[in-house]
């Protein structure tokens, strides 16, 4: 059995795959610490996974301002030293980065001792901080037909995002009363990845009335420290009622993702392929900033799989209408749902876990 260092803070979307993982690994009797960062998201996300062990490193997002690029500087070379000392002290056989800033000190580490390195990348697009690692990694995760130019095939396992195992599908009665949610039309969830989307938040609230008028109700995940919460109530036009609901964050997504009909979200991997999971149809609104606009190429692989719309955020004054043509369309969900069961038939927590095994046992 091998100690495995999973370095995976920073975002929501990169310590959920890395909680899939080591829950994984766990079960197979291996040991494993996972490198998460101080952020609010970081906290809230790991206290639902007390059977696991975390050690938080120091750390910052690169910057090009030129005081903040010198604190990163800083904050790189103490997240070098916190790894390395942690790896020494676990004894660590192999670490895993899932990308981000807080992944380059700790592969880093490894190799200056000589412990073998995975990545794994879940955007369509791979970000900075893989790119520029995956020459020190023995193998290197990519979404299917996602390739790093100039990395040796050999290399590469091609995977999805590995999804924590309680997110599930449950009947949508049964999740809407966990939600404490007693509305008799469809729901509609807002969601705005790990950390919340203004933009999408102010929608609901300029729109939320004539979503009433048809009895759409609306579940709207806010983001942490972004809004104090909260739910409006508007009759529909056939006298039932409606409700907005606002919270800044779900610990269990399975529940809200099971509960709605249709979800208007940002284009996150994990966001993604947790839709996929639940089988549940997504309008994708993709974070126009995102490093190499990498939000679009996970937006159009999903649609052109046939599993969700995108609309730009440039133009969002259309995307009421998608919705509501959306929502009722009952053959076009039905559709959306199929194809989004078909992309979820691979299982990637258990080929990352047996491929990482492999690599721990035989680290030459
Ligand atoms: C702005 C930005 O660059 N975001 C990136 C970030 O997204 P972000 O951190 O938003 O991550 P994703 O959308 O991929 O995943 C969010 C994760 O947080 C969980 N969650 C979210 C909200 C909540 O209330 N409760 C909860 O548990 C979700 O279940 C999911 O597991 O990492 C992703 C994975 O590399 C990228 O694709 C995104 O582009």
């Amino acid at each position: 059995m091998s100690n495995f260092v999973i370095s995976c803070g920073g975002t929501g979307g990169h310590l959920a795959p890395g909680i899939a993982i080591a829950e994984a690994l766990q079960e197979s009797g291996h040991h494993c610490r996972l490198i998460i960062s101080n952020k609010d998201v970081d906290s809230r996300l790991v206290k639902n996974y007390p059977q696991l062990q975390y050690a938080r490193s120091p750390g910052m997002g690169f910057s090009m301002s030129p005081v903040k690029f010198v604190k990163f500087n800083i904050e790189q070379i103490r997240a070098l030293v916190f790894t390395m000392k942690l790896m020494r002290e676990f004894k660590a056989d192999a670490v895993i980065g899932f990308g981000g800033f807080l992944t380059v000190g700790a592969v880093f580490a490894a190799f200056l001792t000589g412990v073998p390195v995975m990545l794994h990348e879940a955007n369509r697009r791979a970000g900075r901080a893989i790119r520029m690692l995956a020459g020190f990694a023995r193998r290197v995760y990519l979404p299917p037909g996602v390739n790093i130019k100039g990395l040796p095939r050999r290399m590469i396992h091609h995977c999805g995002y590995p999804i924590r195992k309680e997110i599930q599908r449950m009947p949508q009665d049964e999740a809407r009363a966990k939600l404490g949610l007693d509305v008799t039309g469809k729901l509609l969830l807002i969601l705005g990845g790990s950390q919340g989307a203004t933009a999408l938040n102010t929608w609901v609230t300029d729109n939320f009335e004539a979503l009433a008028k048809d009895n759409i109700s609306v579940y709207c995940i806010t983001g942490l420290n972004k809004t104090a919460g909260g739910a409006i109530e508007r009759i529909s036009s056939d006298g039932q009622t409606a409700r907005a609901v606002f919270t800044p964050f779900v610990d269990s997504m399975a529940v809200a993702l099971s509960a709605a009909d249709l979800v208007v979200a940002r284009a996150g991997a994990g966001s993604i392929a947790e839709f996929a999971r639940c089988r549940l149809p997504s309008i994708l609104v993709p974070y126009p900033y995102s490093a190499d606009d990498h939000q679009m190429a996970n937006a159009q692989f999903l649609e052109q799989q046939g599993g969700a719309m995108v609309v730009q955020e440039s133009e969002l004054d259309r995307l009421l209408g998608e919705v509501t043509d959306l929502i009722f369309n009952d053959w076009l969900i039905k559709r959306f749902r199929e194809n989004l069961e078909r992309l979820d038939r691979a299982n990637p927590v258990d080929r990352i876990v047996k491929d990482m095994a492999s690599i721990a046992a035989d680290p030459a």
